[in-house]
């Protein structure tokens, strides 16, 4: 992150007097830069483009690794960002933003000469989009995670002993006469020892490794804190395009009209069999023209779609670079001119030749010349659903327009009489069959000069067109989709589909996937009386397959069905919604709260999706209390991969600042390893905190036996618990790895809940018992001696016979308590698979057990400890077996039971523990 922060390189720095190399860390907001020269591979800070032309990659920012072209900035737009600030539209086709990678970067060709493409610098740092972007990443919006909330809470109840401990150990130091300085440094000392300051190291151990096995996935992760929110993900999201299906579907033809435009011709599955229009604007010139492709060192990149589409029709694709000035009047500092390229691209058939200045002179015998250059292109946006050109055919008087889009739109910018009239049952046709249909139309405006061209608005140029035909994908499933579904759906994770594509085509590819049971009834709504802006408009739910089904419009349950359907039971128990961006925006803002919610809970597929209804989607979805994943690879996922608790951008790029994880693996997969990996990083977290707990408790029952005749453990002996036997356990815990299955349950987030106090408490009991017998029985030993007295103006005595046989005694307990705490099956592997734990715990208990029965002097020495008799060291010993046998025999057997006896008896007192914020569950119901 830090590398990706503080990128700087070198750039040409332009002034009234001079040029300069500096380097980007000086530049300021109003500098000119020479963007050619040096070469820039990545943008050092925002800059807009005043001169020359830029293909970029933006995927950092956006995850989404399509070639998106930038051009000059327009005069009038340069002075609106100035006066606002604000990035509209048209200025973002001329922001070359931060961090973002430079595909190809060129200066205007003026003739002969190649003048400097110029950049002005407008944000730097942290207020550049990047920045932003890491700022948030840096200072996250707290997520109100459980697991954060309560861990702070127990924190707070630590703190809350160690100054009980502290003021019960004052009054015994003052009475036995303990100096002040000694007193104030025991009570820093204590809350050291019952609030370590380790605990926040160990918490985010299990996460670090989680990370680092992730990254071995090739998924990336650039915020630590959502791995554990993975834990707790109960429904994901999916975009279809690019993440459910493959990204460059294949052709499966062309649906061209017939020659009188009544009906549709039969598919046409190759190039050849489209046939020849004598129309100006005609399918194929559409399929040839209308894309947003760049040819960069001979490679056509750009929209899978488009490319694919453009190998269809086997024609060549030349970019032109001569550019011509649009208007007069200055734009900007060191620019006069406002120009764009005169030609875009020029497209001609397969076999044909450029044509040259000598078949210009040959008069007018190059009729057979056919070359099509784009004036003009209006980008595709995914809230309008479509892209346009504007082309003009060589020698000819006219230019055509084309428009590519979702087949829906077309009804508002074609004349209503140019479509066929089966129209409506081969769309039907293709998308109730899973095919991805895209619309193709076009229109031949006479008169139109360049000039004018440039200058048309995009309304002007997107209405009165004639509809074309329809181009029919294919949409192949990934080979990862329908196993990870089945697994997510297993493990009881709600699955949704989330998509900008039609809803017939998009429950096909649901039911293909089995998102949804292929034999589940499938209702989606449709407006009866009103529409989306109506708030008095009405609705009806009908089958998808079967329209005579209907759900009950408030409850959204099915209504009983006609008799015809056999299998009325089913009707009942297996049954889906499919919706619109439109119909969810009006539930949104009109539908009653309960039908909202049901609404919510039972839809599976939502369609037509803007990019903006995809966020509101997952922040209703979180309203009603689930914990969102959201997996997508396009720009248009961006919004749902911030709001979801958990992000993950299918995308080329090497850790994408568009959602907290970006995976390298194309397919949905690697939500199920963010899935698991987030639940054993719960647990780890889970266990390492109840570890550090008690571990600082088993030390703080030590030292108050041990202050209360003003005593306390050696500074060997702090050093030789805290040093060898915590971290040494406390980091080798955090390596076991994930389950191989996905349980059914989520882990717990809640550290308060019944079973993990009643384990924690229990073990509190057991271990304190035991320390508190052998604090005493020692003193009863006929060899024991009474400590010396504090002597006047020393510290606390440690040499003495409690000291030592609790110290003994205690480093066995700090090991047992890791092995209790290591829970395995169903969220991780069992604790004997983790090489490092067992060593470790093999090792430190070998070692104890050595120190206990037989140590050598040196190290009797430097742990302070005395020497007992033989009798004596086994009688310690059969109590640490004791308390092994014990704290096991009460984790496996006893906890669950008094976990459920507490539930029965707060049931009974009439207490019913409330699930915070669970709306969805008693909306299921
Ligand atoms: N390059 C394109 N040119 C013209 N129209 C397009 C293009 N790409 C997509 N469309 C149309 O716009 C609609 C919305 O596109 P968008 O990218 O928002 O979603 P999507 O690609 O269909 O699906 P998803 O949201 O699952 O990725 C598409 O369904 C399609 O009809």
């Amino acid at each position: 992150m830090r590398e990706m922060a503080r990128f700087s390189c070198q750039v040409k720095l332009i002034t009234k007097m001079d040029t300069s190399i500096v380097d980007s860390s000086t530049l300021v907001p109003g500098d000119i830069v020479d963007l050619t020269d040096p070469p820039l591979s990545i943008f050092p800070c925002d800059i807009i483009l005043l001169t020359g032309d830029a293909i970029v990659n933006e995927s950092m920012l956006t995850g989404e690794s399509v070639p998106i072209s930038k051009g000059p900035i327009k005069g009038e737009d340069l002075t609106r960002w100035r006066q606002t600030g604000e990035v509209s539209s048209e200025i973002a086709k001329s922001m070359l933003y931060s961090g973002t990678k430079v595909v190809r970067i060129r200066g205007p060709a003026h003739g002969f000469v190649d003048a400097p493409a110029m950049g002005y610098v407008v944000r730097t740092g942290f207020n550049t989009t990047k920045g932003a972007l890491v700022r948030s990443m840096l200072f996250p919006k707290p997520i109100g995670f459980k697991f954060y909330r309560d861990s702070m809470r127990f924190i707070g109840v630590l703190a809350g002993i160690a100054i009980l401990g502290f003021m019960v150990s004052a009054v015994q130091f003052v009475r036995l006469g303990v100096p002040w300085h000694t007193i104030v440094l025991r009570a820093l000392d204590l809350i050291t020892v019952v609030v370590p300051p380790a605990l926040p190291a160990t918490l985010s151990i299990g996460t670090s490794f989680a990370i680092s096995r992730l990254r071995a996935l090739g998924i990336f992760c650039i915020s630590p804190t959502r791995v554990n929110v993975g834990g707790k993900v109960n429904v994901v999201c999916f975009d279809k395009t690019g993440t459910l299906t493959e990204d460059g579907l294949d052709i499966l033809g062309v649906c061209a009209l017939e020659r009188d435009g009544q009906r549709f011709r039969e598919i046409a599955e190759d190039v050849l069999d489209i046939p020849q229009s004598s129309d100006k604007a005609n399918i194929l010139h559409a399929m040839a023209t209308c894309h947003s492709l760049k040819v960069v060192d001979g490679d056509v990149l750009g929209d899978p779609l488009d490319v694919k589409m453009w190998n269809f029709t086997q024609w060549t694709i030349e970019e032109n670079t001569t550019i011509v000035p649009i208007k007069k009047g200055a734009n900007a500092e060191g620019t006069s001119q406002q120009t764009a390229p005169l030609v875009q691209n020029i497209v001609r058939p397969p076999g044909t030749r450029r044509f040259t200045l000598d078949d210009a002179l040959k008069g007018d015998k190059h009729a057979h010349f056919l070359e099509l250059g784009v004036i003009r292109t209006f980008e595709f946006v995914s809230g309008l659903r479509r892209m346009t050109v504007i082309t003009k055919r060589l020698k000819s008087k006219s230019m055509e327009v084309y428009l590519k889009g979702a087949p829906e739109i077309l009804a508002d910018v074609c004349e209503p009489g140019s479509f066929p009239a089966d129209y409506d049952d081969l769309l039907s046709y293709y998308t109730r069959n899973g095919y991805r249909v895209i619309g193709l139309a076009g229109k031949s405006v006479d008169g139109l000069s360049w000039l004018k061209a440039q200058r048309l608005k995009r309304e002007q140029v997107e209405s009165g067109l004639r509809f074309l035909g329809l181009l029919i994908f294919e949409n192949k499933l990934k080979p990862g989709t329908t196993p990870a579904i089945a697994t997510l759906r297993q493990a009881s994770l709600g699955c949704r589909m989330v998509t900008g594509d039609n809803p017939r085509t998009a429950v096909s590819v649901a039911r293909e996937c089995k998102l949804i049971n292929s034999t589940a009834f499938v209702f989606y709504p449709s407006f009866t009386e009103g529409d989306a802006t109506n708030p008095r408009a009405i609705l009806e739910w009908r089958g998808v397959d079967d329209e005579s089904l209907r759900l009950d419009p408030y409850s959204l349950r099915p209504l009983p069905p006609p008799p015809h359907v056999v299998d009325e039971e089913r009707i009942y128990k297996d049954y889906d919604l499919a919706i619109t961006g439109e119909i969810f925006r009006w539930m949104i803002d009109y539908a009653p709260l309960e039908t909202l919610q049901q609404m919510l809970y039972k839809t599976h597929v939502f369609a037509r999706m803007s990019p903006d209804e995809k966020h509101e989607l997952v922040e209703r979805l979180q309203s009603i209390g689930y914990t969102v994943g959201f997996c997508g690879d396009g720009a248009n996922d961006c919004g749902a991969l911030k709001a979801a608790d958990v992000g993950i951008s299918l995308s080329e790029a090497e850790a994408s600042i568009a959602a907290p994880f970006t995976s390298k693996t194309p397919d949905i997969g690697c939500v199920i390893e963010v899935i698991r990996e987030g639940r054993a990083a719960l647990v780890t977290s889970f266990s390492c905190f109840k570890y550090m707990a008690l571990y600082s408790l088993i030390q703080f029952t030590t030292i108050t036996f041990l202050y209360s005749f003003a005593s306390s453990l050696g500074d060997f002996q702090f050093l030789y618990i805290d040093l060898f036997i915590i971290i040494p356990i406390a980091v080798a815990m955090g390596r076991t790895l994930p389950y191989d299955r996905i349980h059914t349950a989520r882990p717990t987030s809640s550290l308060v809940s019944r079973k993990v106090l009643s384990s924690i408490i229990g073990q509190i009991i057991i271990t304190s018992a035991a320390q508190a017998w052998v604090f005493f029985w020692v003193r009863t030993q006929p060899w024991y001696k009474l400590p010396l007295p504090p002597k006047p103006g020393e510290g606390l005595e440690t040499n003495n016979y409690e000291n030592t046989v609790l110290f003994l005694v205690s480093c066995f307990q700090y090991i047992l308590v890791a092995a209790v705490f290591s829970i395995g099956p169903p969220y991780r592997k069992p604790m004997w698979t983790n090489g490092w734990l067992v060593a470790s715990m093999v090792i430190l208990s070998m070692f104890s057990a050595w120190v206990l029965l037989t140590p050598s002097i040196s190290v009797a020495l430097i742990l302070n400890l005395m020497s007992l008799p033989w009798s004596a060291r086994l009688a310690l010993a059969v109590v640490v077996v004791i308390n092994v046998t014990a704290s096991f025999a009460f984790e496996n057997w006893l906890v669950e039971s008094i976990a459920t006896t507490v539930k029965v008896l707060m049931r009974a007192s009439g207490r019913r523990r409330r699930r915070e914020g669970r709306i969805y569950e008693a909306v299921g119901r």
